[in-house]
């Protein structure tokens, strides 16, 4: 399932109409039946649905569900938001054949009965007033009409996008429809993903509009949402066959005076994601605490001043930076791993404050970074809320500026590759709000690129599976209740929700 941004959708619309040569009507059609098919499955024949139509495309819509409903035995009570004469292209065309039903047409603008009270008073509220083609602060009637929906007990559902929300990150706005559902149009929106905007849409469904195959290929980049199917097809099955070595052999760099626990989450994650042959370097006075919790691991002490002694060449993947610290040392042990490891180089948490950006264009191998907003922030020189307000064209800026991959985590982790592509995760919740999760995406992603075939898959299933135990940990714990190694625990459960056919 693909993420768009507007201009993006509208060049897809413009292929399908003018290249493939689908009239645009039909387009509409196809569009409008389709939200109406999703919305009749929770209509009843006694709720009373308003339809609010505005100007543009997206008010076009609104007239074909108004007829679709119309057909399915249900009466909706229309609401034209411009004048008529403003109409024009395909919504006109769809208010033509809306009128020829002998669906009455109320309009804001006669005066006489409000607009407000009706929604007021409504059961379901159709939003098809603005849509991707919104810009700036609403203007009225527009702004009384979404605060009227915000007031109302009725349910609310927006067609494609919740009226007054941008469809792109990085968009100043002000106000908007708050959905209960959202029937989004052949691809999610980037707003539907942003922590400010995503709440806005309520519970999505996306629907086909008839999009031609293979339209899709004509944008210049792939964003799309990484789905349970993508793991099924991608995951590495385990054979019969298979030596300790098949999955590689791992390191993971970490730990300090302060913050011991962290390589060894990182280490269980790893081994518990199907590492072979798995090497912790952490400082000497941990390692007896290390051996006691993960005897699967050989130990490798760090020597004075957090000198790795190992031969890192030897290694097809390393991990660095849980709870590694940001001193000197730890900075020159980062510096040693960019230029030295001779595999994929993984760089999380300290690793990530105290890298110089600038060296990671020397990599022959490829790397793996794993920040959080601020982690990113640190990265770029943005501040978090530059960051938090264009989290994929921030990552994507720096992923195809230092050909690295970027897994910019939160409550929808994006990850890009060096090549601009990008995966949007479906799976986690709350529970990985706490410390030391992002210790178990290393280790799993360090898992990951020894086991499968593409890098792309490798982290992209390493970041669908720890949300996935998430997931299946919030079935039976409330999320206070949990500690980050309880995700560990949970992993098995995390495999089998895809391995099974349902
Ligand atoms: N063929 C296609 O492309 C297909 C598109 N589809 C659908 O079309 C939608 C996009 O349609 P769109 O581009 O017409 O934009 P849309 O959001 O409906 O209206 C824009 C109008 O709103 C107004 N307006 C703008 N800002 C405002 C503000 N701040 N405050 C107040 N008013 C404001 C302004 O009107 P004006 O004030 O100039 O009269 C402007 O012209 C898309 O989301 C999908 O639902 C599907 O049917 C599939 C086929
Ligand atoms: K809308």
């Amino acid at each position: 399932m693909r993420v768009v941004t507007g201009s993006e959708m509208r060049d897809l619309d413009q292929w399908t109409m003018q290249d493939f040569g689908m009239p645009g009507e039909m387009l509409m059609e196809n569009a409008g039946r389709a939200a109406a098919g999703r919305m009749l499955t929770r209509l009843t024949l006694d709720e009373r649905v308003i339809v609010l139509c505005g100007s543009g495309n997206n008010g076009g819509d609104g007239f074909v569900i108004a007829r679709c409903l119309y057909e399915a035995g249900i009466c909706p009570e229309v609401w034209l938001i411009p004048e008529e004469n403003r109409l024009s292209g395909e919504a006109k065309f769809h208010y033509g054949l809306l009128l020829q039903c002998g669906i009455q047409v109320n309009s804001v603008q006669a005066g006489g009965k409000r607009c407000e009270d009706v929604i007021a008073a409504a059961d379901v509220v159709i939003d098809a007033m603005l849509g991707t083609g919104v810009s700036g602060e609403l203007r009225e009637p527009y702004a009384s009409l979404v605060a009227a929906c915000n007031e109302t007990a009725a349910r609310v559902e927006a067609v494609d996008i919740p009226s007054g929300l941008p469809a792109d990150e990085g968009v100043m706005w002000h106000t908007a429809v708050q959905a209960d559902f959202t029937v989004v149009l052949a691809a999610y929106k980037e707003s539907s993903f942003l922590p400010r905007t995503a709440p806005f849409y309520g519970e999505i469904e996306v629907v086909s509009i008839g999009l031609p195959p293979g339209t899709y290929d004509l944008l210049k980049y792939e964003r799309r949402l990484w789905q349970r199917v993508d793991v099924q097809t991608t995951l590495p099955v385990r054979s019969a066959e298979d030596y300790k070595s098949t999955y590689g052999k791992g390191l993971i760099v970490g730990g300090s005076e302060t913050m011991p626990g962290a390589p060894l989450l990182a280490g269980e994650a790893a081994l518990k994601s199907g590492t072979g042959l798995l090497t912790l370097a952490l400082p000497a006075s941990f390692t007896s605490a290390a051996a006691s919790r993960l005897p699967e691991a050989m130990l490798q002490p760090f020597s004075e001043g957090v000198r790795l002694s190992a031969d890192v060449t030897k290694f097809d993947a390393a991990a660095c930076g849980p709870g590694l610290g940001r001193d000197e040392a730890a900075a020159h042990l980062v510096q040693h791993l960019i230029y030295k490891t001779d595999g994929v180089l993984i760089l999380d948490a300290d690793a990530l404050h105290i890298l110089r950006p600038s060296e990671l264009k020397s990599r022959r191998k490829p790397t793996v970074l794993t920040p959080h907003a601020g982690e990113l922030a640190a990265l770029t020189g943005l501040s978090v809320e530059e960051v938090l307000q264009a989290p994929f064209q921030t990552s994507f800026n720096f992923a195809t500026a230092y050909g690295v991959y970027v897994v910019m985590k939160g409550a929808h982790t994006i990850t890009s590759t060096p090549d601009g592509r990008q995966f949007v995760n479906p799976t986690g919740n709350a529970v990985l709000a706490r410390g030391g999760t992002g210790d178990v995406l290393t280790g799993m992603v360090l898992a990951f690129t020894m086991s499968h075939t593409t890098l792309d898959a490798a982290v992209a299933n390493a970041v669908y599976l720890h949300g996935a135990a998430a997931d299946a940990l919030a079935v039976t714990v409330p999320p206070h209740a949990v500690k980050t190694s309880d995700v560990i625990s949970a992993l098995p459960l995390a495999f089998q929700s895809v391995e099974s056919t349902d």
